[in-house]
């Protein structure tokens, strides 16, 4: 498209705290760069204020989202769209930025919709770009690395590319459950030892899961922004681990969904439901034992250990750190795929 005829036009997908973000950035990039229309469309998944004003019509007026982003201008050329089928009809880059329990519903209803050869990519990890802070991100990308360049160029923050799109999904994915855990450490008043010490447990463990799963998956990218400081970022401050230790504080007695709509006002948790993802793969593939982190935050959080089993986990680390330690030695590592391997084929 870029060296054709026609303008890259962007839509994003979302419209939630990050999507505000992204739509802002881009759209101050799509504004200066010639080769992209300025106008930026951004879905709206439509919300009645309590106003009784439209979401749509609010961000539309005041240029601005506020609810999920107050007091931040998106700048003049973003436009907002309850529409999904016209938000997306003229993008040729679609930007997918929603709470990843909904993207199966909008994919489904966006098939057949979309400009032939359109281009997407998924949004991953946080950044602090509205009030311009310093910033960085990863992206991902298979093969074609001018495609990766072109969706660079919506991104000026300093960003690298790494061409393993299933590590860093895997660390974006991953990382809201070590956060989870992290949580509960900080209201269980554990101490930042420990929670340094479920930091270093869940990159290992995030790391081991993604290369049982996907060979491919390379050591480096967990040291990229997308994997070692996103996990720092998120354990310090964000959403999953602040809810988790609310989690905590109330001794489970109150659910994740209860706090999550009292604390959030309509923004999404996603280490819960990851967690629960992720073990039913750790379920099926026998792997539980070897992944004491992820497992034990998921049994937390659905209620069938308390909040303190994250102190006997804590206890354990030593063990599963042995494990981790066994899991990331080049040699030992690939034995125990081929046994695994063979494992399965029996
Ligand atoms: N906030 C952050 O710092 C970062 C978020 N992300 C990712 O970006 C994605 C979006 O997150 P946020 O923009 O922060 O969302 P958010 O959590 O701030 O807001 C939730 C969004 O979901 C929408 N929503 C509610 N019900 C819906 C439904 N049934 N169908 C479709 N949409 C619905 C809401 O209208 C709202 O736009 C997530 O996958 C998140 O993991 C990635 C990096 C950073
Ligand atoms: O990256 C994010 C969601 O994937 C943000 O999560 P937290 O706000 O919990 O750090």
């Amino acid at each position: 498209m870029e060296n054709g005829h026609a303008k890259n036009r962007v839509a994003v997908i979302g419209s939630g705290n990050w999507g505000s973000v992204a739509s802002r950035l881009i759209a101050s990039n799509t504004a200066k760069l010639p080769s992209f229309h300025d106008e930026v469309r951004m879905w709206v998944f439509e919300e009645i204020l309590p106003t009784g004003k439209k979401l749509s019509e609010s961000i539309n007026q005041a240029n601005e989202n506020c609810k999920y982003l107050p007091g931040i201008k998106l700048g003049a050329n973003v436009i907002a769209d309850p529409d999904l089928e016209n938000a997306v009809k003229d993008a040729n880059m679609l930007v997918f930025v929603t709470p990843h329990q909904f993207v199966e519903g909008i994919c489904k209803k966006l098939v057949g919709k979309l400009r032939p050869g359109a281009e997407a990519i998924s949004l991953i990890k946080g950044m602090e770009i509205a009030v311009e802070k310093f910033s960085e991100a990863t992206i991902g990308y298979k093969k074609d690395k001018e495609v990766a360049t072109r969706w660079a160029k919506l991104f000026t923050t300093p960003y690298f590319l790494v061409e393993d799109i299933e590590g860093v999904e895997f660390c974006g994915t991953l990382k809201n459950v070590v956060a989870i855990a992290a949580g509960l450490v900080d209201g269980l008043d554990m101490g930042n030892n420990t929670k340094a010490a479920i930091m270093r447990i869940g990159l290992r463990e995030m790391r081991a899961f993604s290369k049982l799963l996907f060979p491919s998956v390379r050591d480096s990218t967990f040291f990229e922004s997308c994997g070692v400081a996103d996990l720092i970022t998120t354990c310090l401050g964000g959403r999953n681990r602040r809810v988790a230790e609310a989690f905590a504080r109330n001794g489970g007695k109150r659910s994740f969904d209860d706090l999550e709509a009292e604390m959030l006002h309509g923004q999404k948790l996603q280490g819960v439901s990851t967690a629960k993802e992720v073990y039913e793969v750790l379920t099926y593939r026998g792997w539980q034992e070897l992944f004491p982190l992820l497992s034990t935050v998921h049994e937390i959080c659905i209620g069938q250990l308390p909040p303190t089993s994250i102190s006997s986990l804590v206890l354990c680390l030593e063990t599963s750190s042995r494990v981790s330690t066994l899991l990331f030695d080049d040699i030992f590592f690939f034995l125990l795929l081929a046994l695994l391997a063979l494992l399965e084929m029996r």
